[in-house]
């Protein structure tokens, strides 16, 4: 058997034209775009990238994009009171503060000083706290992209047993919570977790999220799993995933490339919640389609 290669490119590309037909109705209708604010802390080449792509995103999309740079021995109290600014901003919608941050900034406090209704990452406590708890949260980019290619690949997720392989704030714990929302059986599973294999192969759904390159081996995998890879490892042989994509698509039903799978997503959703947050903000019903 040979999976299907799921088109994360493809789709968020089509989610980005979706949201971008929703930008132009606000702005003929209402006069005004959605903002999105990006502070980049430092010059970590990788977050150049990062940061580079999510500005040419929102302009594509037809949003104002605001980007602010700090050095990186910029103070923890420098930036707050950037961030004070932004959230008093009445043209930004959205805050995204990119990570990681240097040694001497407390990267909680900084992320628990953003407005929740601005914090478009969904890192902020309550947000994490909503989401666990059933509540209306701005939910974090990568696992929302995740669950979107999940639901598009499968449909109901409801009774499925899934893996997710890691535990991270940002990752592992958010796709746990969406899953259990979703009435997936979710199992979490770390670096500490014994037997990963054999959790594995009793997974209809994988979700590596440890960023470990090549982690998951072909025959870990049950027959006709989906997986999605959310690892991006830079190897000298360039940018590889948490999955063995060789060995694996002989034996998933479906898997996520690295790159053009879940990254491009991660990219798309924080345009949905860039919108969604406008939306919110505005009283403006929110588009459909854009939220767990
Ligand atoms: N506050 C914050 N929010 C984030 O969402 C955040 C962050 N900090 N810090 C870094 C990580 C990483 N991240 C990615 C986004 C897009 C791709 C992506 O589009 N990747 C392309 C490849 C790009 C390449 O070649 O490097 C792909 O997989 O096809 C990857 C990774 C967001 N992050």
């Amino acid at each position: 058997m040979s999976a299907r290669i799921i088109d994360g490119r493809a789709r968020a590309a089509e989610l980005r034209a979706q949201i971008a037909t929703e930008v132009g109705t606000l702005k003929s209708e209402h006069g005004w775009v959605p903002g999105l604010a990006v502070v980049l802390v430092g010059s970590d080449p990788a977050s150049e990238v990062y940061v580079r792509m999510k500005g040419k995103a929102t302009a594509e999309a037809g949003m104002a994009g605001f980007e602010h740079r700090l050095p990186s021995t910029v103070t923890q109290a420098a930036l707050l009171d950037l961030i004070a600014r932004l959230n008093a901003d009445p043209a930004v919608h959205g805050i995204l503060v990119q990570l990681p941050l240097p040694p001497q900034i407390d990267e909680a406090a900084v992320i628990d000083a953003i407005a929740i209704a601005k914090d478009v990452d969904g890192f902020h406590v309550q947000n994490a706290g909503r989401l666990a708890t059933g509540q209306a949260a701005m939910v974090p980019c990568t696992p929302l992209g995740c669950l979107m290619l999940l639901r598009a690949e499968l449909g109901s997720l409801e009774g499925r047993d899934a893996l997710v392989i890691g535990r991270s704030n940002i990752v592992g714990k958010p796709m746990a919570q969406l899953l259990i929302r979703d009435s997936a059986t979710v199992t979490v599973a770390h670096s500490r977790s014994r037997d990963l294999p054999g959790l594995c192969r009793r997974a209809e759904i994988v979700i590596a999220a440890v960023g470990r390159p090549r982690l998951v081996q072909g025959d870990w995998l049950k027959p006709g799993a989906v997986v999605i890879d959310v690892g991006v490892n830079r190897t000298p042989e360039g940018l590889v995933g948490d999955v063995d994509f060789e060995a694996a698509r002989q034996v998933a039903s479906a898997i996520t490339p690295v790159p053009g799978g879940v990254g491009p997503m991660t990219i798309a959703c924080l345009l949905a919640n860039t919108l969604t947050a406008a939306c919110r903000s505005a009283g403006l019903p929110e588009p459909q389609g854009l939220t767990a």
